[in-house]
């Protein structure tokens, strides 16, 4: 199976709102990319549907060539849009969580990322700010050895200094079959890790590219190329 994600005429329906709008997209193993668009476009609801959290209106999401289920959340780390720490617990409570919840969770690994980016072990979650609850959530999700991370929106409330610390975090922690799919508004903070992107708009892919193409081909960043294909 060379595609860690496929979806083949995917359709999502909320009440009152086509969400996804018959999606055909293949994500190959081993690549980092951008699921990028403006709000409301579909992203969450994309990833949600590779996690397990929605369902289909019609259509297929295959992950590693399996229909979202019990396999396939062995194999996917979830970073949500929101934060889902337990506030009156300790980062290390939520270690030790995470260590015996998830059979491919990596505690060293952790707990060496808490200290570079001077997180205390002991420090109790309801005591920390917005962007340091994000960076512990995120090195959670980075230190499970999984086959594809889904990072929803990663480095948002993040301060532009340990943006690039957790971007080469997502870089040197990943094996080299893994994919990473992430979605984001801040694109020219992210464009320097991605292979390839995928432009969403109005439920509808638009655009499948590789990085080197767009630089290559158009001569344009992927952050000129998202404002010119999505102005106002
Ligand atoms: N539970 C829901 N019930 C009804 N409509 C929903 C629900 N979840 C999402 N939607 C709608 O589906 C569309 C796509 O939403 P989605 O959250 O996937 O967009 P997004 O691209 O992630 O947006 P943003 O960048 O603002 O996070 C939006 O119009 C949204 O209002």
């Amino acid at each position: 199976m060379e595609n860690i994600l496929e979806c083949r005429g995917l359709v999502k329906f909320f009440p009152n709102c086509l969400a996804l709008n018959n999606v055909d997209l293949t994500v190959p193993k081993g690549r980092i990319v951008g699921l990028l668009g403006p709000n409301g476009s579909g992203k969450s609801t994309l990833i949600k549907l590779a996690n397990g959290l929605l369902t289909p209106t019609q259509g297929t999401i295959l992950v590693d060539g399996k229909e979202p289920g019990i396999e396939t959340k062995k194999i996917v780390s979830y970073l949500p849009e929101r934060t889902y720490l337990t506030e009156w617990m300790t980062v290390q409570d939520m270690l030790d969580l995470f260590n015996d919840f998830y059979a491919d969770f990596n505690i060293a690994k952790a707990r060496d990322m808490l200290a570079r980016l001077n997180i205390q072990t002991k420090a109790r979650i309801k005591t920390m700010s917005k962007g340091t609850k994000e960076k512990v959530q995120l090195i959670l999700v980075m230190s499970r050895e999984a086959q594809l991370y889904l990072l929803d929106e990663p480095i948002g409330g993040v301060d532009p200094a340990a943006r690039d610390y957790i971007l080469n975090t997502i870089i040197a922690n990943y094996n080299e079959n893994a994919t990473v799919l992430i979605s984001t508004h801040l694109i020219s903070d992210v464009e320097q890790i991605l292979d390839d992107v995928i432009f969403i708009n109005q439920g509808s892919v638009v655009l499948t590219s590789s990085v080197d193409d767009i630089r290559e081909k158009q001569d344009k960043s992927v952050d000129a190329l998202f404002r010119e294909v999505f102005r106002c």
